[in-house]
């Protein structure tokens, strides 16, 4: 039997635990990015990776006037939203977990951590992304739908909804108490000026400068070691 060693803390002791949701616990991304890629090559377009690293882990609607803008689509960005929300929502009710996702919820929840998810989804994606998950996400105090929520008055990079996120657990903790996990640049910059420490764990086509701003990178959620945030370790 392989034994994990426990690894040291060497970050900031946390409490309570923060999840994106598209990239980070779901396998949503690979879903867009085709979904994208797809509406851009029928105007002669490529959604290079560039592009890709502004929209992803903002809304629905600001994604839909990055991605416009930036290939220069002919169409509005309302068009642009429509079209690519018909055809994700198509897809995004099978969508698969990411490799450790679920260990790790579970894990947290199990050992009684306080764990919840701030996504940029709106509520009506966000259900039809969990309908095949839905214990996993019943174990989450509480989930936020910044692109819906009214009191997330500005989406990823704007700091809003780490901070409503954590006013909603019970004790209300202060930033510094909190981890965010992440996929996305948009994301961390988002918990950095929230005054939180955050794991990042990038796609494969995110650029290496888009990243530093992260506490710590990892490739896969499996590499993550609770303990090193003062976390209870994984057994
Ligand atoms: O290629 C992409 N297009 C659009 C998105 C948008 O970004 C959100 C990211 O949400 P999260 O904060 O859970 O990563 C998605 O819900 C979707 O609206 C994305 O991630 N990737
Ligand atoms: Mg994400």
């Amino acid at each position: 039997m392989r034994v994990a060693c426990p690894a040291k803390q060497i970050f900031q002791k946390v409490t309570h635990v923060i999840f994106d949701l598209d990239g980070l616990l779901l396998d949503t991304e690979s879903i867009y990015k085709k979904v994208f890629s797809d509406i851009a090559q029928r105007h002669g377009k490529v959604y290079t990776a560039e592009t890709r690293g502004k929209v992803i882990g903002t809304t629905e609607d600001v994604g839909a006037r990055i991605a416009v803008e930036e290939m220069q689509l002919p169409m509005s960005p309302e068009d642009f939203l429509k079209e690519y929300k018909a055809a994700a929502d198509k897809s995004l009710h099978t969508v698969g977990l990411m490799p450790g996702a679920e260990r790790l919820v579970r894990h947290f929840h199990t050992k009684q951590i306080p764990i919840a998810v701030a996504t940029s989804s709106g509520q009506d994606t966000y259900d039809i992304k969990v309908e095949h998950h839905k214990s996993l996400f019943s174990l989450f105090s509480h989930v936020v739908t910044g692109g819906t929520d009214p009191e997330v008055k500005s989406g990823k990079p704007s700091p809003d909804i780490f901070l409503v996120c954590a006013r909603r657990f019970k004790d209300s903790p202060k930033p510094e108490q909190c981890l965010v996990l992440e996929d996305a640049p948009n994301g961390v910059q988002a918990a950095v000026k929230a005054g939180m420490q955050v794991v990042m764990v990038p796609d494969k086509q995110i650029e290496e400068k888009a990243t530093k701003l992260a506490t710590l990178k990892l490739n896969s959620l499996e590499e993550f070691r609770p303990e090193m945030f003062g976390l209870p370790p994984l057994e």
